[in-house]
């Protein structure tokens, strides 16, 4: 703590003598550091470069004498939340870009992947299906039209985005992801949550997940309105309304549905009970099959209208049981059901498509991470 006090201090003397500010803590997904030589860095991580430092005089002297006597700790404070880009910035120092790899994100992947494991009593034993839940409604806030919405910008951190009643529950997604964020500061929250989906889903077992970087955090006024995702007391019409204004066609959304082969409904979120599948921690094709094979009748209870099988144990949506009461969205519940492949090449596709909804993407390459056994 002292150390971040005095690493403040620090800060304002250097921004008052260069007349910059201290910039606010927004980091973009590639930003400044500088190296420097191995004894000042402590984890591996990149402080700053006394070669870089000027000589002597005016105050990047005392600016470099100030950070030089903060390099051990408060120096990462610095560096972990954006102000040494000030400071160096401030002393005119020429900086090097940090352009974080594939490698730089496996390290990410794999730390989700660990506390996947780690965190093990959470809900059905797995936080894997709340993770693509976050990343879905991240994205699915994208209409085509106007361009706006989607994962480019994580602005479910903001009221009153986080508490629209489609959202309920996804703090629990966020905050498990918080440690994260805190290891690796330099990516952003959007590329994280979306990460996080992509781990999850092949963690859970389903098909690989490509995915490229290069979503930016953006602030509250680019938070979406109410009312963009699906509701699930009503029908096909809906559906089509609502994945048509994100750009996707029937297959599409049959393809994204069976998702629901994961996780659960909760009565204190949506205020639906239960899960779809009886392995809701593994992405398999049951879902379709379920939902041809079982007999579904309205479940009888106080709660809004949902459906159970005989065993009471599962249940389907309004929204589901339209996917079987629909002809041509039947076609593609026919076809996933039998062929699980099938299944799992078009979820690929399709899931890469939500998650890249409306971001303006520098790199073309998609990266494939490998699943952490
Ligand atoms: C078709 C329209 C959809 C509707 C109406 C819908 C509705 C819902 C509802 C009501 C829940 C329960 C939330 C709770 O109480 O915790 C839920 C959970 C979930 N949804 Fe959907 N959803 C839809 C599409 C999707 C899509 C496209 C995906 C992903 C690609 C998805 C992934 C999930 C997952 C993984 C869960 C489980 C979350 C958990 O266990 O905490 N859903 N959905």
């Amino acid at each position: 703590m002292a150390t971040n006090q005095a690493a403040r201090l620090l800060l304002r003397a250097a921004a008052r003598a260069s007349h910059v500010a201290p910039r606010p803590v927004v980091r973009p997904s590639a930003f400044t550091l500088v190296r420097i030589p191995k004894q000042g860095r402590g984890n591996g991580r990149r402080y700053y470069s006394s070669e870089a430092a000027p000589k002597s005089g005016g105050s990047g002297g005392i600016i470099f004498a100030a950070v030089a006597a903060i390099a051990g700790g408060g120096g990462y404070y610095l560096y972990s939340t954006g102000q040494l880009d000030s400071l160096i910035s401030a002393a005119g120092i020429p900086a090097k870009e940090f352009v974080p790899t594939q490698e730089d994100y496996a390290k990410i992947y794999n730390e989700i992947a660990k506390r996947l494991v780690e965190f093990d009593e959470y809900d059905d034993g797995s936080y894997g299906p709340v993770l693509v839940r976050l990343a879905w409604h991240a994205s699915g806030t994208y209409d085509v039209e106007t361009k706006t919405g989607g994962s480019n910008g994580a602005t479910m951190r903001f009221q009153p985005e986080s508490d629209h009643g489609a959202n309920a529950g996804l703090k629990a997604a966020r905050d498990f992801l918080e440690p994260v964020k805190e290891k690796f500061p330099w990516i952003s929250y959007s590329d994280l949550w979306i990460l996080s989906g992509v781990c999850a889903l092949q963690q859970m077992g389903g098909p690989v997940i490509p995915f490229r970087p290069g979503r930016s955090d953006r602030d509250i006024s680019a938070c979406t309105p109410d009312g963009r995702l699906p509701d699930a007391t009503k029908e096909h019409k809906h559906l089509r309304a609502i994945f048509g204004r994100m750009g996707f066609n029937d297959q599409e959304i049959v393809a994204l549905s069976g998702a629901h082969a994961l996780g659960r409904c909760h009565t204190d979120r949506s205020g639906f009970d239960g899960p779809w599948t009886f392995s809701p921690t593994m992405l398999t094709n049951d879902y379709y099959k379920l939902l041809l094979n079982e007999k579904w009748s309205w479940k009888k209870w106080n709660g809004p209208a949902q459906y159970e099988d005989k065993t009471k144990a599962l249940m389907m949506l309004p929204t589901d049981m339209a996917l079987v009461k629909d002809r041509e969205f039947k076609k593609w519940v026919d076809k996933y059901a039998k062929d699980q492949d099938a299944f799992f090449k078009d979820f690929s596709d399709v899931v890469v498509k939500l998650f890249e909804l409306g971001v303006p993407f520098k790199q073309e390459e998609r990266w494939v991470f490998k699943v952490v056994e």
